[in-house]
């Protein structure tokens, strides 16, 4: 049953209302003036009618009172102005009088109805958000909330952020959570994988071209930089920016301008940008094949995401929310994990991070046929012997093209890309960049 306040100085139409809506099942408070309304205070009602013309006050003085209980206009003069103006106010609705009854009393339930739908989104909303503190991220962990109380620091701030983490270790979504935390949020979110475009043709993808600035240049071309004007771009994989790329990017970076390839003048841009790699920039610099300068304008900022084996307890909260999210995409009723298939995502090593959990949640799921998923179903080979030594970016190239080397000719590329704990776009990424690609057949 719900609770409605009606606030009319007219006898007979009070009483109208009252029968008409407790006949409908409702609780009727009934007054006759503003300030008896406020004494009885509309904010603990469901829902509150009111005439727009009361005694000294108007009906509508009575909206910002109420908050958050919806509040419905009810007009002698059906005219349109005047409803207008009450919604325009904050009334939810407006009834005209003399109204028929069985309209008063479905536009009362329809309002019920959407004040109780909202209710109960803002409560999901909070409960979501308490499980996914910063834009999506799962992480209870002292090194994840250290990340945290970074990215909520830097978001609103314009700097650039340098963010580093082995492959699968939510790089991207940092970088999203950043946007979505900053003041550009609803501006253009770009995300460009710099492995994934060729060497020759990046500058005119990055900075755009004139026409004429090069051979089939039949036509000017904005960049992604320009397409991210007011809001972010994310340039993932930065360590493999060509040098000429990467002395475009300084000037955008120094100056706020950037220049298309074959344009004399250049041109303002503002955007803010997140970039990542899991190589080791300093190794890069060192060897020269990155920028000093630009390397020393990206780490400004740095945040470096742990490998998921350094997460303590949060891969079993990721396994758990990880499940739920599967389960719900894949269209699967609920599905929980056997003790023994926790332990075995406790102690397995994650070389593939996040990614390679994720992936092996949705194997399991599209595989169960129980309601619970085992330690089988989740397919977890041993971790393959991570290399000795410094783990450098050469070595663990070194190490996935050894891999991908012995393993290509039983595995499929879907198989292969799972049991490396990356995605299939980023396998296809890697064989390019390191001179693997797939045989043919
Ligand atoms: N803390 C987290 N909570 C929830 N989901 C996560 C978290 N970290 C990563 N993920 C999920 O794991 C997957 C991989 O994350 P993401 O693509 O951001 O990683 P990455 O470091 O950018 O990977 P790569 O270097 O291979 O591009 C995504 O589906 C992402 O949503």
């Amino acid at each position: 049953m719900s609770t409605l306040l009606v606030v009319e100085d007219e006898a007979i139409t009070r009483d109208t209302l009252t029968g008409v809506l407790e006949r409908a099942g409702h609780r009727v408070t009934a007054v006759d003036s503003a300030e008896a309304a406020r004494t009885a205070d509309p904010s603990t009602f469901d829902l509150v009618l009111t005439d727009l013309r009361l005694p000294g006050a108007a009906g509508t003085d009575l909206i910002a009172i109420a908050e958050p209980t919806p509040v419905i206009v009810l007009t002698s003069y059906a005219s349109v102005r005047s409803a207008v103006d009450s919604m325009k106010q904050g009334a939810v609705d407006y009834l005209a009088k003399p109204f028929d009854h069985d309209e008063l009393v479905l536009l009362v339930d329809r309002t019920l109805r959407t004040a109780d739908l909202e209710r109960q989104n803002a409560a999901l909303k909070s409960q979501v958000e308490a499980h996914y503190p910063v834009g999506g991220m799962i992480g209870e962990s002292p090194a994840m909330q250290a990340v945290f109380d970074r990215l909520q620091r830097v978001a609103p701030t314009s700097a650039t952020v340098l963010v580093l983490g082995e492959s699968g270790t939510g790089k991207e979504l940092a970088a999203r959570a950043i946007h979505d935390a900053s003041p550009r949020k609803d501006g253009p979110f770009i995300t460009v994988n710099c492995a994934a475009i060729p060497a020759g043709l990046i500058e005119s993808e990055l900075f755009g071209h004139e026409k004429g600035a090069f051979t089939g240049a039949d036509r000017q071309h904005r960049g992604l930089v320009e397409a991210a004007e007011g809001g972010t771009l994310f340039l993932d994989e930065i360590g493999e920016l060509p040098a000429e790329a990467q002395a475009r990017l300084l000037r955008v970076l120094q100056a706020g301008e950037v220049r298309r390839v074959g344009a004399t003048g250049a041109r303002h841009v503002d955007v803010r940008l997140v970039a990542a790699t899991h190589r080791d920039l300093r190794t890069l610099v060192a060897k020269g094949d990155f920028r000093e300068d630009l390397y020393y304008r990206l780490q400004v900022m740095e945040i470096r995401l742990p490998p998921l084996r350094e997460r303590g307890g949060d891969v079993e909260a990721l396994a758990e929310a990880l499940l739920e999210r599967a389960c719900h995409r894949l269209n699967r009723p609920p599905l929980a994990l056997t003790e023994a298939a926790r332990r075995a995502v406790r102690e397995h090593d994650w070389p593939g991070n996040v990614r390679e959990l994720e992936n092996a949640i949705e194997r399991a799921v599209i595989l169960a046929d129980s309601e619970a998923i085992d330690t089988a179903a989740l397919g977890l080979e041993p971790t393959p012997a991570r290399p000795e030594g410094p783990t450098d970016d050469l070595s663990l190239d070194e190490y996935f093209i050894h891999f991908v080397r012995s393993h290509e000719g039983e595995l499929t590329e879907t198989e292969l890309a799972r049991r490396l704990g990356v995605s299939r776009k980023t396998l296809w990424e890697r064989r390019q960049r390191l001179g693997i690609p797939r045989r043919p057949g």
